[in-house]
């Protein structure tokens, strides 16, 4: 495999073709090889992946370069110790449409990372035995609803040195910064302890926001994404599987316990793709992307959200849950003032005509008032 990264100060100005390049027509997920040098700004690397079109597939994986290094002792034998608040044991139930499940995340009284190991290797989930992606795909949808797996997710803290300068995840350098407060696992880091069949339900993130996710140790990572693009078809479907959830919430998939199998999308023609997460490989979420997943053994990874000026758009439009009232909100008001101040005070009185950049009525998008190549 050709190794991609952004063009070199000495590269022509057009991009080289060996380069991941998505087209708008049939996008899909793909997978960047950045060298050091340009793996040191976080946010242009970002944004070079948006000019070989890697958001329009949704998500984007990264396999970092092999000088990067997130602990210097590169060992993991000291989270044994680590206590999980509120881990979830995922009872799933099938609804009356094949293949659409509601998730009961059951929180189970706090336990060290120890005893979640210890638990899977009781109930036999401490992995996947099969390692071929079709396999390990049919595994997971076949045992759904037995043995329900626990997840340690969702759980405050951080694996990165804290001299770690670089793509640390609990010191992202991100336009999210502007908040000036933390908002726990959208600007502050979360450590995900799996195990196998330990999943996450279809949803996309708070405010619609990118998340970045870094899998430390362990087992790797099933993830399905739809395209942004496709985002409001998605929500048709899951809203024809779940009338009863919808009717209740018209924006229930954002309490991400909806899970949806690979076969009812293909038979709905919404196009998905799949990739697998290796451990010490990087998964970007960009905004507005629906994504689902599960793990394939015991792991830990580590997550959180952040934004670029592209974001800024989705989140003054991104649609809110109401009825969970814990939900993220952040008053996109600081962003508008800060990057769009000549639309502030439209913004604020409510005269603002604007449209989430994903609506199919949007034709002309807000062009990036600035980036790398600008
Ligand atoms: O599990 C992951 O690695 C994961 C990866 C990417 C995401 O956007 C997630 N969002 C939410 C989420 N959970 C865990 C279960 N309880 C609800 C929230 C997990 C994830």
């Amino acid at each position: 495999m050709a190794r991609n990264g952004a063009p070199s100060s000495a590269a022509t100005s057009t991009p080289l073709d060996f380069e991941p390049y998505n087209d708008p027509k049939n996008p899909k997920i793909l997978t960047f090889y950045p060298t050091m040098v340009q793996f040191k700004d976080f946010e242009k690397y970002i944004l070079y992946m948006e000019t070989r079109n890697a958001h329009l597939g949704g998500i984007a994986k990264i396999v970092p370069p092999k000088e990067w290094k997130p602990r210097k002792s590169g060992s993991y034998t000291d989270v044994d110790d680590i206590v999980i608040s509120g881990p979830i044991q995922q009872d799933v139930r099938q609804t009356s449409n094949r293949g659409a499940y509601d998730v009961r995340n059951q929180e189970v009284e706090s336990m060290t990372v120890r005893e979640l190991r210890r638990h899977a290797l009781d109930k036999n989930l401490v992995y996947s035995f099969a390692e071929e992606m079709d396999e390990i795909e049919r595994n997971f949808w076949k045992q759904l609803s037995i043995n329900p797996p626990i997840y340690g997710a969702d759980s405050s803290g951080t694996l990165f040195d804290e001299d770690c300068t670089v793509w640390n995840i609990a010191k992202l350098d991100s336009k999210l910064n502007a908040i000036g407060m933390a908002v726990p696992g959208v600007n502050t880091p979360y450590l995900y302890f799996g195990m196998w069949r330990a999943f996450f339900g279809w949803h996309t993130e708070d405010l619609d926001l990118y998340s970045i996710n870094y899998i430390h140790d362990g087992a790797a990572k099933f993830w399905y994404a739809v395209a942004p693009k496709d985002g409001r078809r998605f929500e048709r479907l899951a809203a024809s599987l779940f009338p009863a959830n919808y009717k209740q919430c018209n924006s229930f998939l954002r309490h991400k316990s909806t899970l949806i199998s690979h076969s009812v999308i293909r038979s709905s023609g919404i196009p998905f793709d799949r990739i697998m997460q290796h451990e010490g490989e990087i998964i970007i979420t960009f905004p507005y992307a629906y994504h689902a997943g599960f793990n394939c053994g015991l792991n830990v990874a580590e997550s959180t959200n952040f934004a670029t000026e592209r974001w800024i758009e989705y989140g003054k439009y991104a649609a809110h849950c109401k009825c969970e009232p814990d939900n993220v909100k952040i008053d996109m008001s600081i962003f508008v003032e800060k990057y769009q101040p000549d639309l502030l005070a439209s913004w604020l009185d409510g005269t603002l005509r604007g449209s989430h950049p994903e609506d199919e009525r949007t034709t002309t998008k807000r062009p990036p008032t600035s980036g790398p190549w600008s």
